[in-house]
């Protein structure tokens, strides 16, 4: 039995670290995905083994169930219907059968990527033999969401399989999952996001899972529904990054200075809250769409202005902020930022040869630029698929 499940990236137009404090967020899924094959081999196979290839990083695992079980007893599993946290020790644990594997240094970040395949993967199915490939658009570590993207299409697929949905087998097209289904592919991915992230706020595994665009404050989410073109260019600068520890940091920040994180985290807030209003307010015209798009423009420049307060910007952002001004244009980082992705508002009356201008100059510092997509389906999945 095959299945095979896709689930997007996304951006973050306001409110990223701060939505971990408490504060409203707004986030849109791009059609940039991450796709999960599942496959469970056939008596005849005679295979005994729990396959993971992760494509993109080129690096393969295999472990005898027998050994999965020996390292993680019944007793430190859970049921796949109730959704429930990996403990510290359990953590360790796993982390015996992923160290065998002497994941380079450069690419060890991924160690938390395996570490979270193996709690989803054995709290849902157990010590049943599989194999899992795994293959992404989205680049690694970038700040659009590649570990929610990893999480949910895992979730997907392994709980489509599972005897906690019902599938209908004679479609072979993308499928939606219903509501129901939904929240608990949401709550798996938010179990794995805490294995890679530390403290996610749950935004990017939720915008993730449901695509579209919406709003989220502590554990919230609202839909919301964009009523302006909404075009982003989005520039890598390609310096590596890693989210756990840029949240650890905000967190270590706070603690050194309350009050006024404080009162960042409420600025970014009212922020959130304006942008939100602004895109989903009807404009009649191009006027005001103009006019919607100056107050976007720079709402975004003054989020960009606070992140840099909570410690998350880097040179190679600024030196995009930069770039982008000579143009008028306004940039913010989005995700976790220290380097990854920086989104800029390109108005729907740019010239499209200013916007290769810029693509450019932004290109010439070696960055990479792409224009993606925004506010699409979340996961799906397509029975039978092959590998
Ligand atoms: N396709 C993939 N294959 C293997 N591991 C992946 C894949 N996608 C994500 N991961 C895991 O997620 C980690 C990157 O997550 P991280 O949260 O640091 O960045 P991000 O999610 O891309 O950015 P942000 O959280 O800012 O949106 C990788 O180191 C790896 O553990
Ligand atoms: C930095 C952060 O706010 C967004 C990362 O995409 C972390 C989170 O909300 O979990
Ligand atoms: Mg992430």
């Amino acid at each position: 039995m095959e299945v095979r499940a896709r689930a997007p990236g996304k951006i973050i137009l306001a409110g990223e670290h701060a939505v971990v404090h408490g504060s409203t967020a707004v986030a849109a899924s791009v059609d940039l995905y991450t796709y999960v094959s599942l496959r469970f081999p056939t008596p005849s196979d005679d295979d005994d083994t729990l396959k993971l290839e992760l494509k993109d990083v080129a690096l393969e695992f295999s472990w005898p169930v027998g050994k999965i079980k020996e390292a993680l007893p019944e007793s430190d599993r859970c049921v796949a219907s109730s959704p429930t946290s990996c403990l510290p020790e359990t953590i360790k644990s796993i982390a015996t059968l992923v160290e065998e594997y002497n994941i380079p240094e450069a690419k060890i970040g991924l160690a938390a990527g395996v570490t979270a395949f193996l709690w989803l993967y054995t709290s849902i199915h157990g010590y049943k033999p599989a194999k899992v490939v795994v293959t992404s658009e989205l680049p690694l570590g970038s700040g659009l969401g590649s570990s929610a993207a990893f999480c949910v299409s895992l979730s997907a697929a392994l709980l489509a399989l599972s005897d906690l949905v019902n599938l209908d087998f004679s479609q072979q097209s993308w499928l939606p999952f219903g509501e129901s289904e939904l929240e608990l592919v949401n709550k798996w991915a938010f179990e794995g996001e805490k294995i890679v992230h530390g403290n996610p706020s749950g935004i990017d595994n939720t915008v993730s899972t449901y695509g579209n665009m919406i709003k989220f404050r502590s554990g919230n989410m609202t839909r919301i529904k964009a009523n302006m073109p909404l075009k982003m260019l989005i520039t890598n600068t390609k310096v590596g990054r890693n989210t756990k520890a840029l949240v650890a940091g905000v967190s270590d920040r706070k603690v050194r200075h309350p009050n006024a994180m404080t009162a960042v985290f409420t600025a970014v807030e009212s922020i959130s809250n304006e942008l939100a209003t602004i895109i989903q307010s009807p404009a009649s015209d191009d006027l005001a769409i103009i006019e919607k798009e100056e107050k976007l423009g720079e709402l975004m420049e003054m989020n960009q202005g606070l992140l840099q307060c909570m410690g998350v910007s880097h040179t190679s952002i600024e030196t995009v902020l930069r770039t982008t001004l000579k143009y008028k244009l306004a940039t913010k980082l989005t995700g976790a930022g220290g380097g990854g992705c920086v989104l800029t508002l390109l108005p729907a009356l740019l010239s499209g040869a200013v916007v290769d201008k810029v693509i450019a100059e932004l290109e010439s510092c070696g960055f990479e630029c792409l224009i993606a997509g925004i506010g699409g389906n979340g996961t799906e999945i397509c029975l039978g698929a092959s590998f």
